[in-house]
């Protein structure tokens, strides 16, 4: 496993519409994505861009995730937190059968299968009491994009 780019930082709310004036309002962001529902993940997303090292809107992003009805995992998170919280870490990697295996190669628990994610890639996650306490995301680089 080599460390990847850090794609984007997962935020738990239990209003995309009310985080979306915050990140407006109060963090100044200029490009928030149109939230969608992603019914495989069982959440409704909303992509907060930030700027990357040339200034242009091509940074790490803010993921917003509200849970679908149903999603108990998510109502968990926001049973323990109210207010919401930061979620999950999503980090690329070129080859995510590849990462996978380096994670169970290491004892690390690996939540299920890849499955696709909100950027249309596979993902998986890792549990966070294997990885320093940080639900960890990882997410197969985008085939064009080149970080
Ligand atoms: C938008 C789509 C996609 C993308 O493409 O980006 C997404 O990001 S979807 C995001 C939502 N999906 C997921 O979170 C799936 C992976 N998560 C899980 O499978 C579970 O949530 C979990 C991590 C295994 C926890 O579930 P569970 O064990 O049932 O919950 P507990 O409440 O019992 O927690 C056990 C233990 O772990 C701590 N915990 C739980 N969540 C987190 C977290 N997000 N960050 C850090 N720690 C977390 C929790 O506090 C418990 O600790 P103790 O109380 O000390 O036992
Ligand atoms: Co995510």
């Amino acid at each position: 496993m080599k460390l990847g780019r850090l794609n984007h930082i997962g935020v738990a709310t239990p209003s995309i519409a009310d985080s979306i004036v915050f990140w407006r309002d109060v963090m100044g962001a200029t490009k928030i994505h149109e939230p969608f529902d992603l019914p495989e993940q069982g959440v409704k997303v909303c992509f907060v861009d930030t700027p990357g090292a040339d200034g242009a809107l091509n940074g790490t992003q803010i993921e917003l995730i509200e849970p679908l009805p149903g999603n108990a995992g998510i109502a968990a998170f926001l049973a323990k937190n109210p207010a919401g919280g930061q979620h999950h870490m999503c980090y690329e990697v070129p080859d995510i059968h590849a990462a996978k295996a380096a994670f169970e190669a290491l004892g690390k628990r690996v939540l299920g299968e890849p499955r696709i994610g909100a950027h249309g890639t596979l993902i998986f996650f890792v549990h966070p009491k294997d990885m320093g306490g940080v639900l960890t995301e990882i997410m197969e680089t985008p085939k064009g994009d080149h970080h």
